[in-house]
């Protein structure tokens, strides 16, 4: 078929369609895309600039071509020439502009001059040579925007300028010069094939309406639309992200591990007159120590209001700075920024507490500054019995071959862990076999208790946002229980230092506040079955324990089940 016989045809609006724009936009690799279905990797792409012209003269000796050139647009028969042009700004397109129907402006969204030469150059030498030819700018190169640059630049070839990631354009930036322009604005990719039909659709659009005008008799033109918007490009999925997850806690480590690492503490204790600091976490001092738990549970917002149940005359409350009372504070040489509430002195509650505040503390592990519930103990508590006595309280075991066993009991009387004094009084008597019964109660204690926190919500330092609502947890026990939950607060996540987690593929799952507490629950009791029968070595005796036969004393039933 001859190149001339679409002009002879009736009804066949043949439009030619000039591509011009600066060199290296992408002119000829999208001539190429809609002209011969061209399609290259962008590798190939990358490697193979040469300054090019598409010849006209395809639709010609290429059947192809002139077959891909036909198309029905908005149920036009149309036949679209297109004209490729040299991008050197001094070279004369005269030739290429004359009697064109439609100009295609091209510019590389990797190269902000091409856009600036688009007003500058381009704009001005369209409306000179062809003022009334409806224009449509298109910006090349789409993919470039999301590509890894370095890679690109490497497969480019070796004199060629790399694109530094500040070249890349956005999209407003097309859009604000084709608004300004008063023009269509476009955006194509050759590797990801995006764009091109939109591109040379909306050009056809365009000519034709442009036709419509000056041929008003045509009828079948009535149904051209305005070009129409572009729908928005899915940039390609991203390569997956290389976390690396810390390992993650061994069943028989934890929480000792949290003991030792402390992760999330949300309490610090001040110890020998403020010059050593110990930090713990609130959900397992306050689970296994009713001093604890009323200490943790104190109304520090409360600001003058209120009295303490122990010692009235000393239970007062104090601004920072002004007290010199006193009632007032050890200094703090540790610790960071002021009081944040009111301190409490609680030295009324038993000789081994002193004062009680909110304060903003580092953390010891991320070095972020946060409110934390700072505990100043009496002086004489030394820090390592003290840590025996923690460490009992979060695990329900004791370091039998410690040498300070009796000021480890002196201090879990004063704090009123009762078991504690006992198991030191069991080694001393050589009866320490006697121990094992007082752990496996503590954890049935502690379970229950934890339990209760979980539905009050008591003591909790994270919130999941739900489809279906909120839901407050514990960052300790979650990460002492839960891999997952491990990497995510302790790694460099951002949830390791926000207090809200909002659960999207929760709720793409379709769990909602239920089951994430089944969830969390059941890691917990999962975490407090694990301990015991590791530590006891009785698989047996712990299943039976899981069937309520343990003495009635506790449930060991799956919380919630
Ligand atoms: N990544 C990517 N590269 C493209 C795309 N289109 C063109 N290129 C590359 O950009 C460079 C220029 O493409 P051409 O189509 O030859 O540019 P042109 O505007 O015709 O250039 P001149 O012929 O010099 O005027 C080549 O290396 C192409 O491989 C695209 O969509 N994505």
């Amino acid at each position: 078929m001859d190149i001339d016989s679409d002009y002879e045809r009736p009804n066949v609006e043949t439009i030619k369609c000039v591509v011009v724009g600066d060199n290296a936009a992408g002119k000829t690799r999208l001539i190429c895309a809609r002209a011969c279905n061209a399609t290259l990797t962008q590798y190939q792409l990358l490697a193979t600039h040469v300054p090019t012209v598409w010849a006209i003269d395809q639709y010609r000796v290429c059947q192809e071509v002139l077959e891909r050139s036909r198309d029905v647009v908005d149920e036009v028969s149309v036949s679209l020439r297109l004209w490729d042009t040299f991008g050197d700004h001094h070279k004369d397109r005269r030739f290429a502009y004359g009697r064109s129907d439609v100009v295609v402006l091209c510019f590389s969204l990797a190269n902000p001059n091409s856009l600036h030469h688009v007003r500058t150059m381009w704009f001005p030498e369209i409306k000179h040579f062809c003022p009334r030819t409806p224009i449509i700018l298109v910006g090349c190169q789409l993919d470039l925007r999301y590509a890894d640059l370095d890679a690109v630049n490497r497969a480019r070839r070796p004199l060629a300028k790399p694109i530094k990631p500040t070249d890349i354009l956005h999209p407003e930036k097309g859009h604000e010069v084709a608004k300004e322009l008063g023009i269509p604005y476009y955006e194509t990719s050759v590797v990801a094939q995006f764009g091109i039909k939109d591109v040379f659709d909306n050009a056809i659009r365009a000519a034709l309406i442009s036709r419509r005008h000056l041929q008003f008799w045509k009828s079948h033109l009535k149904k051209v639309q305005r070009p129409l918007l572009q729908a928005p490009f899915l940039p390609p999925r991203p390569p997956r992200p290389i976390v690396s997850r810390p390992d993650p806690p061994a069943v028989d480590g934890v929480p000792n591990s949290l003991f030792c690492q402390p992760l999330c503490a949300d309490v610090l204790f001040l110890l020998e007159g403020g010059t050593t600091q110990v930090f713990a976490h609130k959900v397992y001092l306050a689970t296994s120590c009713s001093k604890f738990y009323d200490i943790f549970t104190l109304d520090l917002g409360m600001m003058g209001e209120g009295r303490s149940k122990f010692g009235d005359e000393e239970d007062c409350f104090h601004e920072p700075k002004t007290s010199q009372s006193d009632n007032a504070i050890p200094a703090r040489t540790q610790c960071s920024a002021g009081v944040l509430r009111g301190s409490r002195i609680v030295s009324g509650w038993g000789r081994g507490f002193v004062s009680v505040s909110l304060e903003n503390v580092k953390d010891p592990v991320t070095g972020r500054s946060r409110v934390m519930t700072v505990v100043t103990m009496d002086e004489l508590i030394q820090k390592g019995p003290f840590q025996a006595v923690l460490e009992y309280l979060y695990t329900g075991s004791l370091d039998e071959s410690r040498g300070d066993l009796k000021q480890v009991a002196t201090i879990a009387e004063l704090l009123e862990v009762f078991d504690l004094r006992m198991m030191v009084a069991n080694v001393l008597n050589n009866e320490s076999f006697m121990n094992q019964e007082i752990t496996k109660a503590f954890h049935v204690r502690r379970a229950n208790r934890i339990k209760e926190c979980l539905n009050k919500g008591t003591f909790a330092d994270v919130v999941f946002r739900l489809d279906d609502g909120y839901l407050p947890a514990h960052k300790p026990l979650l990460i002492s229980s839960c891999d997952w939950m491990a990497a995510m607060f302790r790694g460099s996540f951002m949830e390791s230092y926000t207090n809200e987690v909002k659960f999207n593929f929760f709720a793409d799952l379709l769990l909602g506040i239920p089951l994430l507490c089944e969830l969390m629950e059941f890691c917990c009791w999962l975490c407090q079955v694990f301990r015991v029968r590791q530590m006891l070595g009785e698989k047996e005796q712990c299943l039976g324990l899981s069937q309520g036969s343990a003495a009635g004393k506790g449930d060991w039933s799956r919380p919630g089940a």
